[in-house]
């Protein structure tokens, strides 16, 4: 299978984020020694990014992205997108984290080509749908443990479609597909319980099926349900209807994908380090320009973080996380009984919290991480037990014993969450060294420098300044 290597004209992921914040050997995790006085602008939400562009390459004419992310995952997308005849220029805008994006479809999608997905769970589940739709083979490939994440729904919800897939049978990547540049359409049954993924790509390509599409989710359960809800509401921005007679089924008709020009919010999800961080290193972290109203599931945080004893303030729009004297202060953090099926995406950053506190925690509802960009209930288990800490695993979740941890390596696992986890635990445990925080460039390549940044705006001097202001 020909692959090409992950490239990007415009842009090096890796560029002023080298490996390990141009440090030699692991990065050491930065102590938190003062209480935080913290004000941040973060970088476009993946979530949001990767969608609105399938959306846009999809849609009746140009459409405009401002502030969308810049990191691994949304290049990828973008490349992927290109690689079936997209146009996608990068056109001057206000944000600190890069260029807007304009988007222009092709005539036709074409194949004769092949899309590297990385690691990321939204290119190698929307774009195989999607590719469905060009004229010619489409083969796809990633990382080594992309190879591992599941994508028997992708293709076999594409077999059921009538498309040619080729693939081994182990229900994963690499895999080929020959689009005829249109798909019938109609009923489909798929098990999207490893991912929400599988219906979230379904449903964005629906309205270019010849008789659109009736999905019924046949599996016991469907997790991040918010970011269904989220494909639901970017296709309703665009002006499609999109029905759910009942929990699990979904019925588009075929009709127009509208193009329109939209800033992309912040990524709330990027924001649970920062804000679980003011819990243990006290004081607090603001975020700005906080939706009013949101699909993300970072929005969670404002219900989730006050299980651990954070209080939760909005100004404006701002977000303000108060985490009183925290763990480096001598506070003591409850330990915490979480179903996190909903928001899977926040587990790491709060698994970071739990391991810190002082009462003993379970977390369920997220048995789907297995299937993360790593196994992340074994990693995080193995990493939180390497430092002293008594993690078991359940086949659902994880319970954690309180413990007083140690310093000592941490392995990211090539996954963004598990670096920034144990960046959080770093904070009031001296001596974290983490083996690859580049790692963090899948969604957020900016995060060596505003973690430093947040540090150096403690309330021990400095004034709570903008860090990344726009
Ligand atoms: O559609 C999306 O943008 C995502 C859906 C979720 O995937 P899963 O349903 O596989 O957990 C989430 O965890 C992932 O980070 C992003
Ligand atoms: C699961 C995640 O990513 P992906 O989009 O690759 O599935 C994540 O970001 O936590």
């Amino acid at each position: 299978m020909l692959i090409s290597k992950y490239s990007q004209p415009d842009f090096d992921p890796y560029g002023d984020n080298q490996r390990n914040a141009g440090e030699p050997g692991p990065w050491q995790a930065p102590v938190a020694t003062a209480p935080l006085a913290a004000r941040l602008q973060l970088p476009g939400s993946k979530s949001l990014t990767n969608r609105e562009l399938v959306l846009a390459a999809l849609a009746d004419g140009p459409s405009t992205l401002r502030r969308p992310l810049r990191s691994r995952d949304s290049e990828l997308m973008i490349e992927a997108l290109r690689a079936l005849g997209v146009s996608i220029e990068a056109v001057p805008g206000d944000g600190a984290y890069g260029p807007d994006r304009r988007i222009t479809p092709p005539e036709e999608l074409l194949g004769g080509t092949s899309i590297e997905c990385g690691l990321a769970g939204t290119v190698m589940r929307f774009m195989p749908p999607m590719a469905a739709l060009a004229l010619g083979p489409v083969a796809f490939d990633g990382d080594e443990y992309a190879r591992k994440r599941p994508m028997r729904a992708t293709i076999e919800s594409l077999r059921s479609l009538g498309v040619d897939v080729n693939d081994d049978g182990r229900g994963s990547l690499p895999f080929s597909l020959y689009g005829t540049g249109r798909v019938t359409g109609g009923e489909l049954e798929i098990d999207a319980s490893e991912s929400s993924q599988f219906v979230s790509a379904l449903l964005m390509v629906a309205p270019r099926f010849e008789e659109g599409l009736l999905l019924r989710h046949t599996g016991d359960r469907l997790p991040s349900m918010p970011h269904i809800e989220m494909t639901v509401e970017c296709l309703r921005a665009r002006g499609v209807t999109v029905e759910s007679p009942e929990p699990g089924v979904w019925k588009v008709a075929r009709q127009p994908i509208r193009a329109r020009d939209l800033t992309i919010e912040p990524d709330l999800s990027n924001a649970a380090p920062f804000l679980a961080a003011a819990l243990v290193a006290g004081g607090t972290v603001t975020i700005d320009d906080w939706p009013a109203t949101t699909t993300q599931v970072g929005a969670h945080l404002e219900e989730l973080l006050p299980r651990f004893g954070a209080s939760v303030t909005r100004h404006g729009d701002a977000l303000t996380v108060d985490g009183g004297d925290g763990v480096r202060g001598g506070a003591q953090l409850p330990g915490v009984e979480l179903d996190l099926s909903e928001g899977g995406e926040l587990a790491p950053a709060l698994v970071a919290l739990a391991a810190l506190a002082a009462g003993p925690s379970r977390i369920t509802g997220i048995g789907h991480l297995r299937g993360h960009e790593t196994d992340r209930l074994a990693a995080l288990a193995a990493e939180i037990n390497g430092l002293g800490g008594a993690v078991t695993e359940l086949e659902d979740g994880l319970e954690l014993q309180p413990r007083k941890l140690h310093g000592g390596p941490w392995k990211a696992y090539a996954d963004h969450r598990m670096a920034t986890s144990g960046s959080i635990i770093g904070l009031a445990v001296e001596g974290v060294a983490i083996d690859d925080i580049a790692t963090t460039s899948k969604t957020l390549p900016e995060f060596p420098e505003l973690w430093r940044g947040m540090l150096s705006h403690d309330g021990a001097g400095s004034d709570a300044a903008a860090i990344g202001s726009v």
